[in-house]
């Protein structure tokens, strides 16, 4: 302006003068502004040394801040385990108690219910067996009674039988010996019968012939008498002959008489005649009257006779008829002797048999009375058995009684207990409802602590790992029986002999051949902590082709052989799980993207064939703005759910991964894989939501390109993966030297990753070497990407950024605001430096 200002009139000499003047204007500016400058840098490095005095001293608070904060939290951590633990045995004891009290209560109750019911089948019983006792015991009297009865009336009969059977077999003695007697004298009386008999007959037979000759003399006499008959039927008909005569002669008397007159004369000659004839018939009368008077003398004798014949006959016969009559009497006797004799030996043999009936009877009676006595016994023994199980039933009534009375007891103290209880719970409901919410109102506050510590823990850790440093560096070295390297004992160096010199090499942490996978993934896993928490993480595997790059990232199949994909995959889905206790719901989105000369291909894209996937959007990466993930367009994206689902993602992606054979690893990659997952977190409670993005990159071979020999479209591969590879070298070059500007979108791998790789992500790269001597160089090569990469401090640029968005007024999360407050006096201090340049 002063040069154009051109005074009139004005010579070159004066415009000489005048630019020496302005010159020295300028000379006098320099120098003051070099005076000011040093000045004003002076007062920087001493602003700066002040700064960092603050810084250390803000360090030095910060970490003496972040240990008490630390001890804070292990104690409130502590406190709310011990509180929560606290409360929760109260409430599990209290829960415990009541349970059994109430399973207790129910059980006693069931108890008692059975008891109640065992004590009525047990009164029942009892009563069952006092009436059983009481009818046995009935039955047992009634027996007995009857066995006494029975017993006396056997005993009654017994000895009425038995004297009976005395009297009987007394009467049958008697009666045998009368019988006896009898027949000796019915044998007496038989032999006198039969002697009288025999005398009798003797008698009879005397009387008999008597008789005969009676007989003999009737029959004479009857002879006689017969002839006497006939002579007196001749005399009776001599007389009528006679008394015709007679007629015939007083006929002729008369005749004569007349014939006497004339007989008188005749008479008197006739008289004399008559006379004569009178005197004929006088003597004939006379001896008429003669042999009348001795018909009727004879007939007198022989009526004295037969009187006396008739009397001896009568007297025969009533002998005969008395004989007869003392035969048959005799006969009677005989036959009622032989009659009493038969039955007398019926009476006997009845006797006897009934003696044997009554000896059977008295056995029968006997063996009824054994029995009886057997069965009274038995009655006894069973009356005895009835009196003692009668007894053990009392006994056990008494028993039952006294444990059903002591159940009762307890359960009636129990049921007061319980109601105690009950009223305790009933009257001390509201002291219990105040103290459930106290408790409720503790658990809360816990679980505010618990979040908050949680919170608290989440900035500390992460703080941590701010403080180890944004961009990490881990070296893993894949086992070589013939290792070309030396790995020290602290772990976190590695050294090898190279162009002539020893050169040692100091990483973050340093993995030995016979490091695990599961080790390795212990030291990452705070990273993937920290994508859970809201950061972006970006996990690489550099190195030469063969070093072990996919098999960290990937690793094989088999639990202990899985790489770190799998692993954080599954810490993820676990921590998502034991995060949704504290409200939080978390949404996983996984992408798998390959990077192949420079072009992204969709990994989970179906179809096959070099092009399947392909993404030939050049501006695909799409960054949200806020925070927000990083999307590829086009790319396939699989919301996570499960470890199944993720698996078959990861395989999936291996299989569609472009894998060639190169002259130095036969399955090298070459392209780099990039999974990527988008983790959001949603807490409704307190209305955050994190939005964190987890990148495990598996880079293609680092290997330069004579070694590998590739040729053609190796070559172009090896080219574009040189590229990418420097390009993420020149990023972490630029972000080491804090340059402006980040050449991120100088190869698609940056450009995806820029979120990770700039200030506000975290950063951790594996370099896997392969320490045989072969490799030495790459090694080497390797070695020194991965040094320059872990000089660099991305923290210097306002550090790791946890995206959290607050729907509350609070504004960024406390631990944003920590990490821009912390590193605000540097920021502000270049910031100035740089609008002064
Ligand atoms: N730490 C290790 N322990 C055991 N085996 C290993 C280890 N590292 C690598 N390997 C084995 O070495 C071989 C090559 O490893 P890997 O495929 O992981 O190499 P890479 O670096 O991915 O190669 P490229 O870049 O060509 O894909 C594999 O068979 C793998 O199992």
């Amino acid at each position: 302006m002063q040069l154009k200002r051109t005074k009139d009139g004005a010579t070159a000499e004066t415009r000489i003068a005048e630019l020496a003047g302005l010159v020295k204007l300028l000379r006098r500016c320099l120098t003051q502004m070099s005076t000011r400058t040093r000045s004003f840098i002076e007062t920087c490095v001493k602003f700066e040394k002040e700064a960092r005095q603050q810084v250390e001293s803000l360090e030095l608070a910060r970490d003496s801040a972040a240990a008490n904060h630390k001890r804070e939290l292990a104690a409130a951590q502590r406190d709310a385990a011990q509180v929560a633990a606290q409360h929760k045995s109260a409430a599990a004891s209290w829960h415990t108690d009541l349970d059994t009290y109430k399973s207790e209560l129910s059980c006693l109750k069931r108890e008692l219910e059975r008891m109640e019911s065992e004590r009525d089948r047990a009164r029942e019983e009892a009563r069952q067996a006092v009436a059983s006792r009481v009818e046995l015991e009935s039955m047992a009297q009634g027996v007995k009674r009857e066995t006494g009865q029975q017993l006396r009336e056997l005993q009654v009969d017994h000895g009425a039988a038995m004297r009976q059977l005395a009297a009987m077999q007394e009467a049958s003695e008697r009666a045998q010996v009368k019988l006896q007697a009898e027949v000796a004298a019915a044998q007496e009386a038989k032999q006198a019968a039969v002697v009288r008999a025999s005398a009798v007959e003797e008698q009879m037979a005397s009387v008999q012939q008597r008789l005969d000759q009676a007989l003999e003399a009737l029959e004479a006499t009857r002879s006689k008498e017969q002839d006497l008959v006939v002579h007196h039927k001749q005399l009776s008909s001599d007389y009528s002959a006679q008394l015709a005569r007679c007629e015939a002669a007083e006929a002729e008397s008369a005749a004569l008489r007349r014939d006497c007159g004339a007989a008188q004369e005749l008479s008197a000659a006739l008289a004399a005649e008559c006379d004569a004839r009178s005197a004929a018939l006088e003597a004939a009368t006379q001896r008429l009257q003669e042999a009348r008077a001795a018909q009727a003398s004879s007939s007198q004798a022989w009526d004295s006779e037969r009187a006396s014949l008739q009397g001896a006959r009568d007297a025969a016969l009533e002998r005969e008829a008395h004989l007869a009559a003392e035969k048959a009497q005799l006969k009677s006797g005989l036959g009622t002797a032989l009659e009493q004799k038969a039955l007398v030996e019926s009476q006997l043999a009845a006797t006897l048999s009934e003696q044997h009936t009554l000896r059977s009877q008295v056995e029968a009676a006997e063996a009824q009375g054994k029995q009886g006595q057997e069965q009274a016994q038995q009655a006894m023994a069973e009356l005895a058995e009835v009196r003692v199980q009668a007894q053990a039933e009392a006994a056990a009534h008494e028993a039952l009684m006294h444990d059903a009375s002591q159940k009762a007891a307890r359960l009636a103290r129990l049921e007061g207990e319980m109601e105690a209880l009950q009223d305790a719970i009933g009257t001390g409901s509201v002291d219990q409802a105040e103290m459930l919410g106290r408790l409720i109102r503790r658990v809360a506050n816990l679980e505010a602590a618990i979040a908050e510590s949680s919170s608290q823990r989440r900035e500390l850790h992460n703080q941590l790992v701010e403080l180890r440093g944004n961009i990490r560096v881990f070296c893993r070295v894949k086992p070589h029986p013939a290792s070309a390297l030396a790995l020290s004992a602290d772990g976190a160096s590695v050294r090898l002999f190279a162009e002539g010199k020893d050169q040692g090499f100091t990483f973050d942490r340093v993995f030995g051949p016979q490091s695990t996978q599961a080790q390795v993934f212990q030291e990452v896993s705070e990273l993937v902590q920290s994508a859970l928490d809201g950061f972006k993480v970006c996990l690489f595997s550099y190195g030469q082709t063969g070093a072990g790059k996919t098999h960290t990232m990937q690793g094989s199949k088999g639990p202990d052989a899985q790489g770190i994909i799998p692993r954080a995959i599954l810490k993820i889905l676990d921590e998502v799980e034991r995060l949704k206790e504290q409200g939080w719901e978390y949404e996983l989105e996984a992408s798998y993207i390959e990077v192949y000369n420079e072009t992204f291909k969709d990994l989970l894209a179906d179809g096959k064939g070099r092009d399947a996937g392909k993404i030939t959007d050049q501006n695909a990466v799409k960054h949200a703005v806020a925070g927000g993930h990083t999307q590829v367009a086009g790319a396939t994206t699989v919301r996570i759910t499960t470890t199944d689902a993720a698996a078959a993602l990861v395989r999936k992606a291996a299989q569609a991964r472009a894998c060639e054979a190169t002259a130095m690893n036969a399955v090298s990659s070459r392209s780099h894989s990039v999974f990527m997952l988008n983790i959001t977190g949603r807490h409704a409670a307190s209305a955050t939501t994190l939005r964190g993005a987890l990148n495990l990159v598996d880079l293609a071979g680092s290997e330069r390109l004579n070694r590998s020999q590739a040729e053609g479209q190796r070559a172009k591969e090896a080219c574009s993966i040189n590229k990418s590879l420097s390009s993420l070298g020149d990023v972490f070059a630029a972000l080491a030297s804090k340059s402006a500007h980040v050449p991120y979108r100088n190869s698609k791998l940056t450009h995806l990753l820029q979120p990770c790789l700039g200030g506000s992500g975290k950063t951790l790269m594996f370099v896997n070497v392969n320490p045989e001597a072969a490799s030495l160089q790459e090694t080497l090569c390797s070695l020194r990407f991965a040094a320059k990469v872990n000089s660099c401090e991305t923290a210097a640029r306002g550090g790791a950024k946890r995206h959290v968005d607050k729907a509350s007024v609070d504004g960024p999360s406390s631990t944003t605001a920590t990490a821009q407050v912390m590193f605000f006096p540097l920021r502000c201090h270049f910031m100035s430096l740089f609008s002064l340049q």
